[in-house]
């Protein structure tokens, strides 16, 4: 299995008072699938997400990706999963404002072992002809695509989103929806996606409902809907 997750645990202790996050959590997503995390508010999502994303570390349990246990890594060589494994989609894009969209891709493709071409992935997010435009020239859903290539750019193993579509409108959310599974489709990522809105767990091959740091269900869809087709 490509990601497994077993009896991931997590708690924050702010002054006396200690806050389980992620009560034993545990799950898979085969190399290739779209997976989509679902619950209520503080439910534990990012927190999973950021564990996976090696952001962030787990109390107990054990997270495997691609073969390489990552709770057992030292600081470092987490810092280097993170680079070269992983791609992060976030609600609000975090674009660094003074460099123009190009640059925004090429800071991370410098860093990257085997990244794509910047004009390739541009392209493939319909961003290439504002590729010296600055993120403030550009609308919410724009800004979204352009981060959306600055996590594929390093052709990552695993791709992250937390609420890509959450800071944007309906038919801009689903056009964006309808690019992550272009990306899915095209470059056989594999995929984990937070959201709140349930409507989109139908373009998911898998479907885990989180409420208070366990995860509740795990559904796995047999057919799955296309983006432009789901509503809500
Ligand atoms: N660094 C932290 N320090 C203390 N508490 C934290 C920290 N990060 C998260 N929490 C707490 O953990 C709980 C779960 O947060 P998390 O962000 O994982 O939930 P979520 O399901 O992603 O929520 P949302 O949908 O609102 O983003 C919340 O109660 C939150 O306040």
């Amino acid at each position: 299995m490509f990601l497994q997750v077993e009896g991931l645990r997590k708690s924050y202790t702010s002054g006396e008072v200690t806050t389980e996050v992620l009560k034993g959590v545990g799950m898979e997503l085969a190399h290739g699938e779209l997976g989509v995390i679902l619950g209520p508010s503080g439910s534990g999502k990012s927190t999973l997400l950021n564990i996976i994303g090696g952001i962030d570390r787990g109390d107990e349990g054990k997270v495997t990706v691609g073969g390489v246990d990552i709770s057992g890594l030292s600081d470092s060589q987490l810092t280097d999963y993170r680079r070269e494994r992983i791609g992060f989609i976030f609600q609000f894009y975090n674009l660094i404002p003074t460099l123009t969209v190009g640059e925004n891709i090429e800071v991370v493709a410098q860093i990257s072992q085997s990244p794509l071409g910047i004009d390739q992935v541009l392209k493939a997010v319909g961003m290439l002809d504002k590729k010296r435009r600055f993120p403030k020239e550009l609308s919410g859903g724009e800004q979204q695509r352009v981060s959306i290539a600055r996590a594929v750019v390093k052709n990552p193993a695993l791709l992250l989103c937390d609420e890509p579509t959450g800071a944007l409108d309906y038919s801009t959310a689903r056009d964006i929806l309808q690019l992550l599974e272009h990306i899915h489709k095209d470059y056989g990522t594999t995929i984990l996606m937070i959201t709140h809105n349930a409507a989109i767990s139908a373009m998911a091959n898998k479907v885990y409902r989180v409420r208070s740091g366990e995860i509740v269900e795990t559904r796995i869809n047999d057919t799955v809907l296309p983006a432009e087709r789901m509503e809500w």
